[in-house]
């Protein structure tokens, strides 16, 4: 929002500018946004209006040149430019009306939205004015949770080159975004990609890992420079010294080399970054993509080719935690973050962490692979297979996108200019079949997921952008656009506040307007009746999954104590392995609490493995009490069907309406915020198995990252065999009793809330009288027909 007009509203008051917005045709949301977020500070004042007027005009004409520029400059080799935006706006012949119809919906409920907002500010103000009793902090408190913004995160997973970046530009029509394209850099932190919400440029955020890890990279480069002679032999320790020197190159060129730790940590390095060493975020804020693409490479991309010259060029991607770049103006990601996260986890700790965190909350992943390789690259299967755990019962993902790039590239055909439209769909056709004959195969990775919920797609950005041999829908990129404008829809967002809102109003109204002594004993009773029993059958679905989960887990100790000796052998004697890297790769494990991440390949973790058959006995059990696509809802759907009747009670009792609609919408809050617990709370119950398994193997670790000199790896081993052995009989029952107390106080949580919430609302609607409750019958009116409005829209 600009200055002037923010100073405007503070001077004129919200009134006055809505009426000069209107005058002027102006869109009204931006001001709804900046009005949410000030309203308790607006002092309204009326004043002249002509100079105004004229800046707001300017504003206006600004904003569509800007418009014309972006799309001229996303999509320059285009002749149809005027068409691409038309078709956009669905204006075009050939566009499809559905798409139209949902963006005009969509504009519309972002329109009723803010209203019932600033309506909502209002009511909360004259409730502040109000004396403080009881209800009115109650429905103060009701009023602040009615906020709640959910967005969706859509991982993208690949091998470097595979044509992430390219994708992510494409289908979100920023051509040149992200920087990609190059044969010698590739992506080297974590993107975030979503919309700028605060300001209508574009914007890229810098957040750095700390200045005490850093230190711990160069301590690492102390330990690598002292060994450098043996580095030969040895294919881990080689693999982690070319990263060490990689990222050491990349900022301070030759100089590494020679200088001591202290000197490195010179400020004159950081120059550019004085935000490193304050421990601060940097932004960088552009007018257009080009210009913000150009000014985030040295902090996401990492250059091979860069040399020790003297003029050394500075990359900063190493000391980089993530980038989060903000767009304006973008339809598709509204709701939605893209997130292109290189590799499969990471080395360094705090990124690795925050590679899991994001990884969890992902309620899509794209795995992206060129066309060519598919079904055989091993590299995509084995990125699914370690995050399946971490996407499926460990996280949210209800979508896995099996997304196959380049399709415009066709091997037997010398020249893509010359391939014809039938093979590449041909291809494509075969393509998607192997990927799905493959994905079948994953028995492991599909207890985690439904079978709807994998797909496979055929893309070429290439093509999409350039339009040169391939229409659009043959580039799948529209699918993929339509998939993320649904994930956007925030229908059903806006309506849980509105109908929330409508629910508060008519608790304030029904009071103020009641003549009665203040409770209705029949209904009150027959209420209370009815939540008895449904919280009844609630504890009885919960306690049949204690029982259920109790049994597997059983089960599963059983496996685990015949089954350890097998696990630690297969882990502790891995065949093919040289004795020397594997002692050093041991070291690491043990030194890093069980999990160790090797440059290339897979993460070792010792703590999953040892649990392995305990989260194989429970998989498919947690999956169906815990699904992660809203079909059924958590613990058999009991707490989705949880209802007071109070819709049947209306009918009898139209006195009561605005209570009982109330009621009805304080049940629609209450069941959302328990989806949302639960869908937090049993990625951590799924995942204390390993974390009880790491804290009992934690006293063998220690002892065995202490071993040095002959007979270093035979100790480590033994050591860690003594330990499995020993507590053999206590480790696997124990991480079985974690799991299920965790269950447990999930569950008591889960009724506590309920119950207690239903009850207040219970006892707030039917015995509160008017006494210091203000008048809000005109808001009432407003929100009632907005909400009509919201569900005719639906
Ligand atoms: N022919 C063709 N080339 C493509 C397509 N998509 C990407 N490329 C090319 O493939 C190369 C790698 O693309 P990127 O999008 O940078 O790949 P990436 O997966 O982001 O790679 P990293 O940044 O290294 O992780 C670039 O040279 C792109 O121009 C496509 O659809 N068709």
């Amino acid at each position: 929002m600009d200055d002037f007009v923010r100073d405007k509203l503070n001077e004129w008051g919200l009134n006055e500018l809505l009426k000069i917005f209107e005058d002027e045709s102006i869109n009204t949301e931006s001001l709804y946004c900046l009005v949410d977020q000030d309203i308790d500070k607006l002092i309204p004042k009326i004043g002249p209006r002509a100079r105004f007027k004229k800046r707001l005009k300017l504003l206006k004409s600004q904003q569509q040149d800007k418009e014309e520029s972006h799309w001229t400059e996303a999509f320059p080799s285009t002749r149809d430019t005027e068409k691409r935006k038309l078709d956009l706006q669905g204006e075009s012949s050939n566009s499809q009306p559905t798409e139209k119809r949902k963006r005009e919906t969509a504009s519309s409920e972002l329109n009723i939205l803010s209203e019932v907002k600033i309506i909502m500010k209002n009511v909360h103000t004259k409730l502040q004015n109000q004396e403080n009793t009881r209800v009115n902090n109650f429905l103060k408190t009701k009023i602040r949770n009615l906020e709640t913004e959910k967005r969706e995160l859509v991982g993208v997973f690949g091998k470097t080159g595979a044509g992430k970046t390219s994708l992510i530009n494409a289908v979100i029509e920023e051509k040149r975004l992200l920087p990609s394209g190059s044969v010698t850099a590739c992506t080297s932190v974590m993107i975030k990609v979503e919309a700028n919400r605060h300001n209508q440029k574009y914007e890229a955020e810098i957040e750095f890992i700390t200045k005490e890890e850093w230190e711990d990279e160069l301590g690492n480069r102390d330990q690598f420079l002292k060994n450098d002679a043996d580095q030969e032999n040895d294919d881990d320790g080689n693999d982690e010294y070319l990263d060490v020197a990689e990222k050491l190159s990349a900022l301070y060129g030759e100089d590494w080399k020679h200088q001591s730790t202290d000197q490195l940590m010179d400020r004159k390095y950081f120059r550019e970054i004085p935000e490193f060493l304050q421990s601060t975020r940097k932004t960088l804020t552009c007018e257009a993509a080009e210009e913000l693409s150009a000014k985030i490479i040295k902090y996401t991309r990492n250059d091979t080719k860069q040399g020790g010259d003297e003029d050394v060029k500075r990359l900063f991607w190493p000391l980089v935690k993530c980038v989060t770049v903000r767009v304006p103006h973008n339809n598709f990601l509204q709701h939605v973050t893209l997130v292109d996260l290189p590799g499969n986890g990471d080395r360094n700790k705090s990124r690795d962490e925050m590679w899991k965190g994001i990884v969890g909350n992902c309620s899509t992943v794209w795995i992206v692979t060129e066309i060519n390789r598919a079904a055989s690259e091993k590299e995509s299967w084995e990125i699914l297979k370690s995050a399946s755990s971490h996407l499926g019962n460990g996280g949210e993902c209800r979508h896995i996108h099996f997304i196959c790039t380049k399709s415009d590239v066709i091997e037997d055909l010398l020249d893509s200019s010359r391939a014809n439209v039938t093979s590449i769909l041909k291809r494509n056709e075969e393509a998607k079949q192997s990927v799905r004959k493959e994905f079948n195969k994953l028995t492991r990775v599909k207890k985690h997921f439904s079978d709807e919920c994998f797909q496979v797609f055929t893309v070429s950005s290439k093509e999409f952008v350039k339009k040169t041999y391939l229409s659009p829908e043959n580039t799948e990129i529209p699918k993929l656009q339509t998939f993320l404008q649904n994930l956007n829809d925030c229908h059903s967002e806006t309506l849980n506040y509105v109908s929330g809102a409508q629910g508060i109003l008519s608790l304030i109204q029904g009071a103020k307007s009641r003549d009665m002594d203040g409770c209705n004993k029949d209904i009150y009773k027959y209420l209370e009746r009815n939540l008895s029993h449904q919280m009844e059958s609630i504890h009885i679905v919960m306690m049949e999954t204690y029982r259920t989960f109790e049994k597997c887990l059983q089960k599963g100790v059983e496996m685990s104590k015949t089954s350890y000796e097998r696990i630690l052998k297969t882990s502790l004697y891995p065949p093919k392995r040289n004795g020397a890297g594997f002692c050093k790769q041991l070291k690491k494990v043990v030194q890093n609490g069980g999990i160790y991440k090797p440059n290339r390949g897979k993460e070792i973790n010792l703590n999953m493995k040892l649990t392995s058959f305990m989260t194989d006995s429970i998989d498919e059990d947690f999956r169906k009490t815990f699904p992660n696509d809203g079909k059924c809802g958590p613990f058999n759907g009991v707490i989705s069907k949880f209802s007071l009747d109070t819709e049947g009670l209306r009918q009898k009792h139209g006195d009561l309406e605005l209570q009982l609609i109330f009621l009805k919408s304080e049940e629609e809050q209450i069941k959302t915020k328990l989806t949302q617990l639960i869908r937090n709370r049993k990625k951590n119950i799924y995942k204390s198995l390993t974390t009880k398994a790491e804290e009992i193997m934690q006293a063998c670790y220690d002892k065995a990252a202490g071993f040095s000199g002959t007979g270093l790896l035979q100790n480590m081993r033994n050591t860690i065999e003594r330990h499995v052995h020993e507590s053999k009989d206590t480790m696997f029952e124990k991480a079985k009793y974690v799991m299920l107390d965790q269950l447990l106080s999930l569950m008591m949580d889960i009724l506590e809330k309920l119950e207690n919430t239903i009850k207040e609302s219970i006892e707030l609607s039917l015995k509160t009288d008017g006494t210091s409750i203000p008048d809000v019958s005109t808001e009432l009116t407003m929100v009632q027909n907005l909400h009509d409005d919201l569900l005719k829209s639906s």
